[in-house]
């Protein structure tokens, strides 16, 4: 039986995944053997040693010690994509919120409920109307950095829209260049983009090179009148940077999905709790694409989408499956598979990957009758986890 903690509200189209004959999955497991997460932090946590892999009903991982996860051989996933779609859609109510009276003229609306003659009402409207007057997306220049599964899809939707879309991603993946469209114009850097769009739309992860990539530096190269968007973290600007490019007239308006008390009262920030992956299509996608990893993980060692660790397949045989993980130094493997021959151990299939300094193993052996083998893997300089699957 194996033992799923989750953490969050998962979406239960994910949570059925879980054959309940094999999975105890709930909010309590004790000693689990993977846990499934969406924004709750790990960070202050201890890690209970039974745990093998860590899943994220998402795209950030910022909330999970991926680094601390490495060094004990535990597998951290993803699930890319999976709600890429609903931030997209959200980057464009944004970008309408931020051109249009929207939220200014419903706000007005509602103040006039004690004009009850319907021509008096109609006639007050149209002649207060032009204080919401906005502008269109068509024509204007949307800036994306980071073109990864959202970047690229905004990058489609403001093209349909008739605007022109500029990106900048030193990491892109080649994957995510495939995926791109030609007609997204390359910027040589964050701060050439800055200096010529109407509107910035963030899309980078939350890691130690984009901690307030959006600066009071960078802000000072925008074009004046910017509209800054951010859906992806609130560590990724320096809010109070922010604020002051707002007094100043850089940035016309500041769309997150992140509040901040310095923004509090600021009519020019329109702030969302978080909400970009918060439809029920997302929150399905992921949760079913966290609990196949996990599932397959599990069940047969394999590791697709993972942050930490690189994607390893290897088709099942007869026999059982010995999965180690071990820091990506010579001899490692070659001292595991010394020990499986004093064991007089049969090895049927196997497979190496590493990614940085890790390196993951599956090895299918011969049915062993040695229960010594896994101990004397464990004991291994440099393997720093070590299972087997029956
Ligand atoms: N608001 C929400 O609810 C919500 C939902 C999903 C994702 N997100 C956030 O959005 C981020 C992006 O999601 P994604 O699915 O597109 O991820 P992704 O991994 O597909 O894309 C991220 C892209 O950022 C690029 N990048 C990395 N460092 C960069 C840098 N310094 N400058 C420019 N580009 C850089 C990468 O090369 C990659 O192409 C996530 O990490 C997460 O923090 C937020
Ligand atoms: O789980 C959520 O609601 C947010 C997920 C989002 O921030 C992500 O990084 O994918």
């Amino acid at each position: 039986m194996y033992k799923i903690k989750t953490f969050n509200q998962i979406s239960s189209k994910g949570l059925e995944r879980f054959p309940r004959s094999n999975y105890e999955v709930s909010s309590d497991a004790s000693s689990p053997n993977a846990i499934l997460l969406r924004s709750h932090k790990l960070h202050n946590e201890v890690l209970d040693e039974s745990v093998l892999a860590i899943a994220r009903a998402g795209a950030g991982v910022n909330n999970v010690p991926v680094d601390d996860c490495s060094k004990q051989g535990v597998v951290v996933f993803n699930t890319p994509g999976a709600n890429a779609n609903a931030v997209k859609e959200l980057v464009l109510a944004g970008m309408l919120l931020s051109s249009r009276g929207i939220k200014a003229g419903i706000d007005h609306v509602s103040t006039l409920h004690n004009i009850t003659d319907a021509s008096e009402l109609h006639k007050t409207l149209e002649a207060q109307k032009k204080q919401f007057a906005g502008s269109e997306l068509k024509g204007k220049t949307l800036g994306i950095i980071g073109l990864g599964a959202i970047g690229s899809l905004v990058a489609d939707m403001a093209l349909a829209l008739g605007m022109k879309v500029v990106g900048f991603d030193p990491a892109l993946s080649i994957e995510a260049a495939w995926r791109l469209s030609s007609e997204v114009q390359r910027a040589e850097n964050m701060h050439a983009l800055l200096a010529k769009c109407d509107f910035v739309s963030l899309h980078v992860p939350a890691i130690k090179p984009t901690y307030h990539m959006i600066n009071a530096e960078a802000l000072s190269q925008a074009k004046r009148g910017m509209v800054l968007v951010n859906f992806a973290r609130e560590s990724i600007v320096d809010p109070e940077a922010v604020a002051k490019a707002l007094d100043i007239g850089t940035l016309a308006t500041y769309v997150c999905d992140f509040p901040e008390p310095v923004f509090y009262g600021r009519k020019d920030v329109i702030a969302m709790p978080h909400i970009g992956a918060s439809t029920a299509e997302a929150e399905e996608n992921c949760a079913m694409m966290a609990a196949d990893q996990l599932m397959d993980f599990l069940e047969n060692g394999n590791i697709k989408n993972s942050v930490n660790f690189p994607n390893v397949s290897l088709a099942r045989v007869d026999g059982q499956r010995i999965i180690f993980t071990n820091e990506n130094v010579p001899k490692v493997l070659g001292n595991v598979l010394s020990v499986l021959a004093d064991h007089e151990v049969n090895v049927i299939d196997m497979v190496n990957k590493s990614r940085g300094d890790l390196a993951y193993n599956i090895i299918d052996v011969e049915k062993m009758n040695n229960g010594d083998v896994i101990d004397a893997i464990n004991s291994i300089e440099h393997v720093t986890s070590v299972r087997l699957i029956p």
